[in-house]
C-alpha cells in the first residue's frame, strides 16, 4: 500500500486511490456528529450558492457551514460540533459548506473513492482502509482554508498512516500539544464570542467516539457528492 501526506486544496486535486480528505476542526468532526443524529443524508458542497439552491429545491432541508468560521445568513447551524450536539436530525437532508473540508472533497477529483476524515471516527477509517486494501491512500490534511497547514490536521494524517503501519500512537499527547502549543486553540478563537464555542475544542477530540465513516460519492441525480455511512 502506497500512503502519500498532501495539504491543501492542491493536495485534494492531487489524490489519488482511496483517498481520506481530513478536517479536524471542525468540518468532519461536525459531519460526524450530523450522520450520528440520524440525519438521512449529507451533501458536502463548495460554494455558497450551490448550498443556498439546493435549500430551494428542498426547503426542508438544513444548512450548515461556515466561512471564515462565521455562520452564514440564512443557515440553520453553524460548523459548530456543539450546536448540533443535541439536534436530531433523523430523516433530514443537510446542506454542508465550509472553507476547508468540503473544497477538498469537492476537488479530488482523481480519487478512486473519498472519505471523511477526523479523530472523531479515525479508528473506523483505520479498519475501513484496511478492509479496502487499495493500492495507494491518500490521507489530505485540508489545513486552514484549505492553503495553510494546520496542526491537528497533519497530526490526524500521520495518526491513521501510523494506525496503518501498527505503530502505536500517544493521542494525550496530541491533545496535550493541540491545547497547550499549537497555534490551533488561539486559531480558533474558542473565546465564547467568535465563530467557534469552546466546547468545539473537546468535541472534536473525542477520540473514536463513532465507529462509522463517510464515504462520499457523485449522486449524478443531484449532481452532488453524498456522504454515506459505512459502518467499520
Ligand atoms: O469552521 C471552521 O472551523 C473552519 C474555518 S477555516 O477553514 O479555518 O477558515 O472550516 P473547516 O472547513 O471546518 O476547516
Amino acid at each position: 500500500m502506497n500512503m502519500d501526506i498532501l495539504h491543501g486544496i492542491e493536495g485534494a486535486k492531487a489524490a489519488k486511490g482511496l483517498t481520506v480528505v481530513i478536517d479536524v476542526f471542525r468540518a468532519f468532526s461536525l459531519a460526524c456528529y450530523v450522520m450520528g443524529n440520524g440525519a438521512d443524508k449529507m451533501i458536502p458542497v463548495g460554494d455558497l450558492e450551490t448550498a443556498y439552491q439546493l435549500k430551494k429545491r428542498w426547503s426542508d432541508s438544513i444548512l450548515i457551514g461556515e466561512r471564515g468560521g462565521v455562520i452564514q445568513p440564512g443557515f440553520d447551524y453553524g460548523n459548530s460540533p456543539a450546536a448540533v450536539l443535541n439536534v436530531n436530525f433523523h430523516g433530514k437532508t443537510v446542506v454542508h459548506t465550509t472553507s476547508a473540508g468540503t473544497q477538498g472533497i469537492v476537488n479530488a477529483v482523481q480519487s478512486d473513492e473519498i472519505v471523511t476524515g477526523s479523530f472523531v471516527n479515525v479508528g473506523a477509517i483505520i479498519r475501513y482502509i484496511q478492509q479496502r486494501r487499495p493500492q495507494n491512500v491518500s490521507l489530505v490534511a485540508m489545513g486552514w482554508g484549505g492553503e495553510e497547514p494546520a496542526d491537528e490536521d497533519t497530526l490526524c494524517a500521520e495518526y491513521i498512516r501510523d494506525g496503518l503501519l501498527q505503530r502505536q500512537v500517544d493521542f494525550e499527547r496530541i491533545r496535550h500539544f493541540l491545547r497547550y502549543d499549537s497555534q490551533t486553540y488561539s486559531f480558533m478563537r474558542l473565546d465564547g464570542e467568535a465563530s467557534a464555542p469552546k466546547e468545539d475544542f473537546d468535541l472534536c477530540l473525542s477520540l473514536d467516539r463513532f465507529s462509522f465513516v463517510l464515504s462520499a460519492q457523485k449522486d449524478e441525480q443531484i449532481g452532488q457528492f453524498v456522504l454515506h455511512r459505512i459502518d467499520a
